[in-house]
């Protein structure tokens, strides 16, 4: 069978990216802390128009002033090509595609504050990573109610903002399922036409259409990488960091495949790859709350007692209750919620974590041994 009695376009039968797509003119990034900020200054760089939206003014005008971001990328020169703003309906006017940047609890929210400035149609992308508390919905799932008739894909990858703005080489996946947009000519696809718009020398988008898998790497992540933390602050070393990043990823890809994602995504930018660069590095902010715990600081005491986003912290409530809905076993997300939410001792959740039964690597071998009678487990 080939792709000419399908009737299928040539670009969809060898999986190619379209010859001929154009990268968006304009962009609307909304959200102006760290990652929104180091987003728009790769798409300026690129040479797009691009729009940065935040609550505050006053930093949107010292944005625009001294071209910084004092409070979220201190020191970090950004594009003078990119603007900033605090008025949403000056941010979106005339957007070809919009990122999506804000910390996941407040998506909601500001995708409905969107809804009378965003003609349907315009691309939306998210680029934060979560699943909504409550619901369980995937992030992708809330844009869709909150903003119904915009194709809704994801950036997402292994990419601390502070490098990615300081144009350290970085690469990461621009996922729209492309079955949405069958009826769109190949050079019109959200995925490919944004990936041109992020390219610079320095970050390298590649494209996917399993949007389910990336967000659930992007959400469980930020848990395994607490889990890490709390080891480590334990005291605890690399055996037991590597051991969790590989047993996590497997949380990962149950979790994916359960709501319909693809396992070798899990392998790619958006999972393996955010993992090991989160669980692997004290820059994390969810590696670094696990390090505080685990070394008995009290959560009120972590960041120095400064607001910080971690968005493992309220996804470990999420990730497990989305994990419960769908019969998926998840150990290593289920002990950081445990400690977290439910007061359970650190140390001792992670000891019954190790002796649990013996099971096969990987999960299709079917095998439970449970630990000797007698035995000091
Ligand atoms: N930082 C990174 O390296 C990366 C982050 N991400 C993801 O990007 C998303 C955004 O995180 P990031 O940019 O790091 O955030 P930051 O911690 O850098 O900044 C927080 C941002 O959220 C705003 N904010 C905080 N609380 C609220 C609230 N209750 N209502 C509205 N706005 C609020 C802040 O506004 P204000 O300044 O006015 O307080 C600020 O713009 C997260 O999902 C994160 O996981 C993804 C990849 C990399
Ligand atoms: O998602 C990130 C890097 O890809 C940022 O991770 P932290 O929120 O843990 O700092």
């Amino acid at each position: 069978m080939d792709g000419q009695k399908l009737n299928i376009p040539p670009s969809r039968i060898d999986g190619s990216l379209p010859k001929r797509a154009e990268p968006y003119a304009r962009l609307a990034v909304i959200g102006m802390g760290s990652w929104g900020t180091a987003l728009a200054s790769v798409a300026a760089t690129a040479g797009c128009d691009t729009r940065l939206w935040g609550r505050r003014d006053s930093l949107a005008q010292t944005i625009n002033q001294t071209h910084r971001n004092p409070d979220h990328l201190p020191g970090i020169d950004l594009p003078e090509r990119m603007t900033a703003t605090s008025d949403l309906a000056h941010a979106l006017d005339g957007a070809e595609a919009v990122l999506l940047v804000t910390p996941s609890h407040t998506l909601r929210d500001i995708t409905r504050a969107m809804r009378p400035y965003l003609p349907t149609g315009i691309p939306i992308a998210l680029c934060c990573k979560g699943i909504e508390r409550g619901t369980g919905y995937l992030l992708s799932h809330v844009v869709e109610e909150e903003l119904p008739g915009h194709p809704v894909g994801a950036l997402s990858g292994p990419t601390f903002a502070h490098e990615t703005a300081l144009g350290h080489p970085t690469a990461a996946t621009v996922a729209f399922p492309f079955g949405h947009h069958d009826r769109i000519a190949p050079e019109r696809a959200p995925a490919a036409r944004l990936a041109l718009t992020m390219q610079t020398q320095a970050f390298r988008p590649y494209v996917s259409d399993d949007l389910v898998g990336v967000e659930v790497g992007g959400a469980v992540k930020n848990v395994v990488a607490i889990a890490c933390g709390m080891m480590t602050g334990a005291g605890f070393a690399e055996n037991t960091r590597a051991a969790l990043i590989t047993r996590g990823m497997d949380e990962m890809k149950f979790l994916a495949e359960a709501l319909g994602g693809k396992r070798e995504t899990v392998t790619g930018l958006s999972g393996a790859g955010d993992l090991t660069l989160t669980c692997s590095s004290t820059t994390s902010r969810n590696m670094s709350l696990g390090t505080q715990l685990g070394k008995g600081i009290p959560r009120e005491a972590c960041f120095d007692g400064k607001p910080t986003v971690v968005e493992g912290e309220v996804n470990a409530i999420s990730v497990v209750d989305l994990a419960h809905r769908v019969g998926v076993q998840m150990p290593i997300c289920e002990a950081v919620h445990a400690v977290l939410h439910e007061g359970a001792p650190l140390a001792e959740t992670f000891r019954a974590l190790w002796s649990r039964p013996i099971e096969g690597e990987p999960r299709a071998l079917d095998i439970t041994l449970h630990p000797h009678e007698g035995d000091p487990a």
